[in-house]
């Protein structure tokens, strides 16, 4: 396949045929810069419910500042301005009767390095429950069960739930985080990076859970790991410098890329 090959556009829409898909997340027009410096440049794309969709791209393209903006984790940040609109399920999750907690309950979000709390396997799947506060004992134990063995980390647990979370290791830490996000019964999953600071055995692991979450919820994942998102995802979307640049089934995009950007990027052309 030749990288100049005439048929390639120069330029696309995002391209996902959408009408045989719901859609979860709607992101319309999407720009967001630090301090007046663009990373996100007018993206529009929709991801689908209960699918796995990538981004993918060169280091500094935007990936994770894109994954940030769907829970809201620039609020905070004065030197962030943005202007576009993010739908989850048709509302805008800057609409002022959208309460951040109750979004990010909605759209739950892991992280990198796993980031267990300084308590027992137990309290930290059962924290946010706590949080939200009316549950009996009972109820509480029934549901950290289920989390757990969502996370495919409860028979590995299940007879030291009151042992520091701080003694498992990196990849139970991981599926021990995943398990306190899917406890709150979060729509959307949003994972930055999850597997990246693991071992080999411990990504399949993830990847394996990936595959498996998308029966109850929608995930969306940044890795730069081009094969992980080969394996994992349903949906890729590649950016570079800020923009979308191509986005459509996993499969046609690493074997049958629309542009010669993407192309280059996939075959390891463009670092
Ligand atoms: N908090 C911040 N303040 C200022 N600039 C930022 C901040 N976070 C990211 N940037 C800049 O925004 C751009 C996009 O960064 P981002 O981390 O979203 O990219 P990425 O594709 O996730 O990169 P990587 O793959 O290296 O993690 C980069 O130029 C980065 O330096």
């Amino acid at each position: 396949m030749s990288v100049s090959s005439p048929s390639r556009p120069a330029t696309a829409g995002p391209f996902i045929d959408f009408e045989s898909h719901d859609s979860c997340l709607e992101i319309e027009g999407l720009s967001l810069a630090y301090a007046g410096k663009a990373a996100l440049s007018e993206l529009t794309l929709k991801v689908p419910r209960h699918r796995v969709t990538a981004f993918i791209g060169p280091s500094g393209c935007g990936k994770s500042t894109l994954l940030r903006a769907l829970n809201r984790l620039h609020d905070l940040n004065e030197e962030v301005d943005f202007s576009g609109r993010i739908l989850l399920d048709g509302q805008d999750i800057h609409a002022p009767e959208v309460a951040v907690s109750e979004l990010r309950r909605r759209v739950g979000m892991v992280f990198q390095m796993p980031n267990p709390f300084p308590m027992s396997i137990y309290d930290n799947v059962a924290f946010g429950l706590r949080l939200q506060g009316g549950m009996r004992k009972r109820q509480m134990d029934d549901i950290v069960e289920w989390a757990l063995s969502s996370a495919a980390l409860w028979h590995e647990v299940k007879d030291r739930l009151r042992a520091s979370a701080w003694s498992l290791s990196g990849g139970q830490q991981q599926r021990l985080v995943i398990a306190r996000t899917l406890a709150v019964r979060p729509e959307v999953l949003l994972l930055d990076e999850p597997a990246s600071a693991l071992d080999p055995i411990s990504t399949l692991k993830i990847e394996e859970l990936i595959r498996n979450l998308k029966t109850q919820l929608t995930l969306v994942l940044v890795t730069h790991n081009m094969q992980q998102a080969a394996r994992v995802s349903d949906y890729t979307a590649f950016l570079q410098e800020g923009e979308l640049v191509e986005y459509g089934a996993t499969d046609t995009l690493f074997t049958n890329p629309r542009l010669a950007r993407t192309e280059n990027y996939i075959t390891g052309r463009m670092a």
